[in-house]
């Protein structure tokens, strides 16, 4: 097995607009490559990563020794899709494709989720308010189109459904947290993970069958030890 991650980023000077309110262009550069930095030393020290890739059309993101693959202006999903063919044909059979501005994603998220995807054929990692998608693990050649954008995490449940797979749901919060909107910054200067304090209830996903739902703690996130993180894959 040969298990790639990959990491779309757009050139840095378009990116974390929506920061645009409270961090000048600078300052939102350096921070699109610090948050990179994190990202890739996460991927780097996991166990089960072998590969590092980054698709993107900038040229000077990192002087680490990955593999960067031209980003042909086909958007995020485009790029991430041709980028993954192109990995495929390089001897992929795994792929872990993953945001950038996951500042807290640990080895340990990124193993879980390479576990338990290997498990159950592909895992998705949603963000905190189980709207979009940080991180997905799936297998080369599975037909799984990316739906990277608004609301795409049942979107991207309904996509596993739909190429007959199960998928795995793993909810860490070095894979939650991401950075958007300028509240998240205050967290991002936290230099400690945070817990997810949930219960799961029974509801429909896209297609009928029956998913879990993580509702949370309305209460702010204690800081935790990292053996009480929470994770749950559907059985
Ligand atoms: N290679 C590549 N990466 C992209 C593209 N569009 C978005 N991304 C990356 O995908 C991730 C999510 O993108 P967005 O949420 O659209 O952009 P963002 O920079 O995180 O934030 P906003 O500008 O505030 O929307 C970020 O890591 C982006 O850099 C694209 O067209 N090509
Ligand atoms: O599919 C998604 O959730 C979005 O592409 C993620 O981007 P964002 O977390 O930067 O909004």
């Amino acid at each position: 097995m040969s298990c790639w991650a990959l990491i779309p980023i757009k050139l840095p000077a378009l990116g974390k607009g929506r920061l645009a309110g409270v961090l000048g262009p600078g300052e939102r550069q350096r921070l699109v490559r610090a948050m990179l930095d994190r990202v890739l030393d996460a991927l780097l020290d996991s166990t089960l990563v072998n590969r590092v890739a980054i698709v993107t059309p900038a040229t000077n993101l990192t002087s680490r020794p990955i593999e960067i693959l031209p980003d042909r202006g086909l958007g995020l999903n485009g790029s991430v899709q041709q980028a993954g063919l192109t990995l495929a044909e390089r001897g992929a059979t795994e792929l872990v494709v993953m945001h950038g501005d996951l500042p807290l994603a640990r080895p340990e998220d990124i193993d879980e989720l390479v576990l338990r995807g290997r498990q159950a054929g592909l895992a998705l990692a949603p963000d905190q308010a189980r709207v979009g998608t940080n991180a997905i693990y799936l297998k080369t050649g599975s037909g799984f189109r990316f739906q990277f954008g608004t609301e795409s995490f049942p979107i991207h449940l309904a996509e596993a459904l739909r190429c007959g797979l199960t998928p795995t749901i793993v909810e860490r919060p070095g894979l939650a947290f991401d950075v958007d909107l300028p509240a998240d910054l205050a967290h991002f200067a936290h230099p400690l993970p945070h817990s997810l304090t949930h219960t799961l209830t029974p509801r429909r996903d896209p297609a009928g069958r029956h998913f879990p739902t993580l509702h949370r703690n309305p209460m702010p996130w204690p800081t935790v030890h990292s053996e009480s993180l929470p994770t749950y894959a559907r059985d």
